[in-house]
């Protein structure tokens, strides 16, 4: 299903939401820390996704375990390092990592601008060792509200260098976009490229808000988009990209059912969509999971999926000149 002579992207994934569970059993008892369970098989339901959770909000507590055991600037740089390695073992030529990091700065009050340096070196370094290509985007986590969201912001920008594009995620329904404008103006007059997480927990209006408003250019689900045909009308005129990640939606009971999902009528449609994961260790599920597996669930056709993985690289924060020698590294190997 994956077609091997194609770059295999995933623009949609949490760094901070695909932390090993072995790795938080390590950190645990490097730093001492109290965890729910001290053997890997009684720590997978606190820190996984069992069955498919009400919502996202409940969904979003299970990441937190992952950034409890961040006790130092060594344990970001470990996780950010062991996310390359897993990419790598995924098959993934290029991935986009995205992280929130006041949210991993948070339990042990870990330098917030520290943070994104350690990751930056943990993923320049995973790349290395690897020989995979990685761009990060920077999250501001909504959930915090403006204020924690704007210190989140001035340490990303402290390393604007490093970062590719900013991004909102978190509490969509709690925390609309329209607090968030003079954040992203910061981060557009920064160069910076742009993608939200809309139309998950609300409706179409908020990605219409997240383009129009906010300036994305690529939309974080945008599972809602379905309801409003103007903009899926929109979306395929403007190439704007739509990171679907299946699994997820269903474990946020966003989507009732895989064959329910919206991706096969986007790919239809000419929507320019491609699948991604999200949090991967949380959901535990893989990219190849979600090729081989999710998406003939979502009834999408070999010709679609192999659509869905041309777009993936159409919609990478990469230049043409990127694009077309990632192309070439994946079709002589
Ligand atoms: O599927 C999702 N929808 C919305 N927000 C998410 C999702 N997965 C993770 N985060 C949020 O992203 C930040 C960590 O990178 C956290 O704010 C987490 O709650
Ligand atoms: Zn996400």
């Amino acid at each position: 299903m994956i077609d091997t002579n194609l770059p295999l992207t995933d623009v949609h994934r949490h760094l901070d939401g695909n932390i090993r569970a072995q790795t938080i059993l390590d950190l645990g008892r490097q730093y001492n820390l109290a965890l729910p369970a001290t053997t890997l098989e009684t720590l997978l339901p606190h820190v996984q996704v069992t069955s498919n959770e009400p919502d996202l909000v409940s969904f979003l507590s299970k990441l937190d375990w992952g950034v409890k055991v961040l006790a130092s600037l060594d344990a970001v740089r470990r996780v950010a390092y062991e996310n390359i390695e897993d990419a790598a073992r995924n098959g993934l030529h290029y991935v986009e990592l995205r992280f929130s990091p006041r949210y991993m700065a948070m339990t042990h009050q870990l330098p917030v601008d520290g943070v994104v340096e350690a990751v930056i070196a943990g993923v320049k370094e995973g790349c290395k060792t690897f020989n995979v290509e990685a761009r990060l985007i920077g999250i501001m986590s909504r959930t915090f509200g403006e204020a924690a969201c704007e210190e989140e912001l001035n340490a990303l920008l402290a390393h604007r260098d490093g970062i590719t594009a900013l991004d909102l995620a978190g509490d969509e329904l709690g925390f609309p976009g329209h607090l968030f404008l003079n954040h992203f103006t910061r981060a557009r007059d920064a160069g910076w490229r742009i993608t939200v997480h809309a139309g998950e927990a609300a409706g179409p209006e908020s990605i219409w808000q997240a383009i129009r408003d906010l300036g994305a250019e690529r939309i974080g689900h945008g599972v809602k988009a379905i309801l409003d045909p103007a903009l899926m009308d929109f979306l395929a005129e403007k190439r704007i990209g739509i990171e679907s990640c299946l699994t997820s939606n269903i474990q946020t009971s966003t989507v009732p059912s895989l064959a329910q999902h919206p991706l096969k009528t986007f790919l239809e449609h000419g929507v320019l969509a491609s699948i991604n994961t999200d949090d991967p260790a949380v959901q535990g599920i893989d990219i190849q999971h979600e090729y081989h597996t999710a998406a003939p669930a979502a009834g999408l056709s070999p010709a679609q999926i192999r659509q869905a993985q041309i777009n993936g690289l159409e919609m990478a924060f990469l230049s043409a000149a990127e694009k077309q020698a990632l192309t070439a590294r994946v079709k002589q190997a």
